[in-house]
């Protein structure tokens, strides 16, 4: 089968954390673009037929020992690259050039003396600013290379070999603080790399489906559907690719929030003309996190849970070889990458067990959340899902800090429910990213009546995020967490104190667990 044309730009990524930001950028400028570890074998990426290649930045030296190398051979390949910060260092070290720890770092705003104004920086002035993060740099181009650009501390802040389409920056185009950066990698891009822009939602969606179907062939599906954005959009683009060899399956784990089961259910079947299986999985998941304390341990649980779960439901269904999640970018990069850290796993990504016979299909691994709205605006969903704030899949497990019990699970379910009908009374649900209700581990002394009480906490979170990769708290106005508050500890019993965290992420991450 032929899939329809794609011109398609790869990011090698070696850790740095902008690689994501490289990703988008590109897409940005209708390209579409995928990120793959620095390890990748050539012969894999010759298979994508990329149209060009960035090496991203990243935490380590070239002259260190494991520092992360990439396959001398893509530089064979004819296919432009441009290296980014340790890109640019590794591609002047394996070419034969010299790089050292600098005497002087860089690191933030930096004016930028472009000594070429061809090539990738036709376009710009003489003297440019820039955002630089780094120790290390390029004493000596590799032979060939031309010096592009300098700033007072880097000799060599780009270089270039045009004749083998061989481009690098010392500083980071794909930050906002980079102002001509967008136009440096629309050159690259464009001018270099001879891409025309075909990527929009539409041909993703189309390309998608072509991918699917290549994929599933004539065999069958399960749709792992939670009623949020990313699954509703993933099950309705398959569904367009293997129709009714697609079947949903929702699943209540006991941790979704007061009235979501029905709600679910009810919105997919007016809206939606799909086979959907409910299932009532409350028993199994909650006896499995029954003194249970351990976050990752709980993730674990719920993750393998899950996938048991779609097991049986495709041994009653006969032969059933393939699972559709609707994983996104953010999931996998938090669960730990070759290159990136485990910040917590992902019950879909990090937790699925090793014993998993399933093929997966995830048409979405590679998109942020905004483009997944795009796209489902595209397939023509309805609002109520597109806008839908994001539900993590373990639900109220990762909001429920040491363990899960059905007590627990009642009052934060109520409280959670409060602060959503107060956040959507004060029209601000769909400006805002995320807003729940949490219950810590944790009870204190409060007056009621005239008598004392010993009761719970409850935290409240509200916060704003592109792409839930950072965020910021939302600085609530005081009626409405008034309102929230003192509903809350009238309204349940068990609960005497609210707080509001007002923590951004990084430090914090926006779930409690
Ligand atoms: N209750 C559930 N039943 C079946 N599958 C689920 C359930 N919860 C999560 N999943 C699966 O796990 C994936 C990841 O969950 P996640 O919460 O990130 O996405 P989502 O629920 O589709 O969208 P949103 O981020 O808007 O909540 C889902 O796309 C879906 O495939
Ligand atoms: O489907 C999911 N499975 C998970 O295991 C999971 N953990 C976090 N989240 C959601 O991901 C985004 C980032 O969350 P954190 O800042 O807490 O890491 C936020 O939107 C979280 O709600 C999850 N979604
Ligand atoms: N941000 C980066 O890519 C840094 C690269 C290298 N470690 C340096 O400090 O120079
Ligand atoms: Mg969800």
């Amino acid at each position: 089968m032929t899939l329809p044309e794609q011109e398609m730009v790869i990011v090698l990524d070696f850790g740095g954390q902008y690689s994501h930001l490289i990703a988008r950028r590109v897409r940005e400028l209708k390209v579409f673009c995928e990120m793959l570890p620095f390890s990748t074998p050539v012969e894999e990426i010759k298979k994508k037929g990329p149209r060009g290649i960035i090496f991203s930045g990243g935490p380590s030296s070239v002259y260190q020992k494991n520092a992360p190398f990439c396959d001398p051979a893509v530089y064979d390949l004819g296919v432009p690259i441009l290296g980014i910060c340790y890109g640019m260092q590794l591609m002047a070290y394996q070419l034969g050039g010299r790089v050292s720890p600098a005497g002087r770092r860089e690191y933030g705003r930096t004016g930028l003396n472009v000594l070429d104004r061809g090539g990738l920086f036709s376009g710009l002035e003489p003297f440019e600013q820039c955002w630089m993060s780094h120790g290390d740099l390029v004493e000596l181009p590799p032979p060939g290379f031309n010096v592009t650009a300098r700033t007072d501390k880097a000799p060599v802040a780009a270089m270039a070999d045009p004749a083998r389409k061989l481009y690098a920056v010392q500083f980071h185009p794909e930050v906002v603080h980079t102002p001509k950066g967008q136009d440096i990698l629309r050159t690259f891009l464009y001018g270099i790399c001879g891409c025309r822009g075909l990527w929009t939602m539409g041909s993703f969606l189309e390309r998608a489906v072509a991918e699917v179907q290549e994929q599933v062939g004539s065999g069958r599906a399960l749709c792992a559907l939670s009623g949020g954005v990313d699954s509703s959009v993933a099950a309705v683009l398959v569904h367009r690719a293997v129709g009714d060899r697609l079947t949903c399956v929702f699943v209540n784990h006991g941790l979704l929030r007061k009235g979501e089961a029905e709600q679910v259910q009810k919105t997919f079947k007016e809206k939606f003309k799909m086979n959907l299986i409910y299932v009532d999985a409350r028993r199994r998941f909650l006896s499995r996190l029954a003194g249970v304390t351990d976050p990752e341990m709980k993730r674990k649980i719920i993750g393998e849970e899950f996938i048991r779960v779609f097991e049986d439901q495709a041994a009653a269904l006969g032969q059933v070889d393939f699972l559709v999640q609707g994983t996104l970018y953010p999931d996998v990069v938090e669960s730990g990458t070759a290159t990136a850290a485990v910040i917590k796993s992902h019950h879909n990504v990090g937790c699925l067990p090793g014993d998993m016979r399933f093929g997966l299909v995830e048409p979405l691994r590679w998109l942020f959340k905004d483009e997944v709205r795009e796209l489902g605006e595209e397939m023509g969903l309805p609002e109520e899902v597109i806008w839908r704030q994001p539900f993590p899949g373990p639900g109220l497990a990762v909001r429920i800090l040491g363990e899960v019990t059905e007590h627990k699970l009642a009052i934060l379910q109520e409280a959670d429910a409060i602060v959503e009908e107060e956040i959507r009374k004060a029209g601000l649900y769909r400006q805002i990213w995320q807003s729940f209700a949490v219950l810590p581990d944790i009870k204190s002394v409060g007056v009621m009546g005239d008598e004392r009480t010993y009761s719970y906490t409850v935290a409240v979170r509200a916060v704003h995020s592109r792409d839930a990769m950072t965020a910021d708290w939302v600085r609530l106005p005081y009626e409405v967490l008034e309102a929230i508050s003192s509903r809350i500890v009238s309204e349940i019993k068990e609960v005497n104190r609210v707080v509001y965290d007002i923590t951004s992420k990084p430090p914090a991450t926006i779930e409690w667990e």
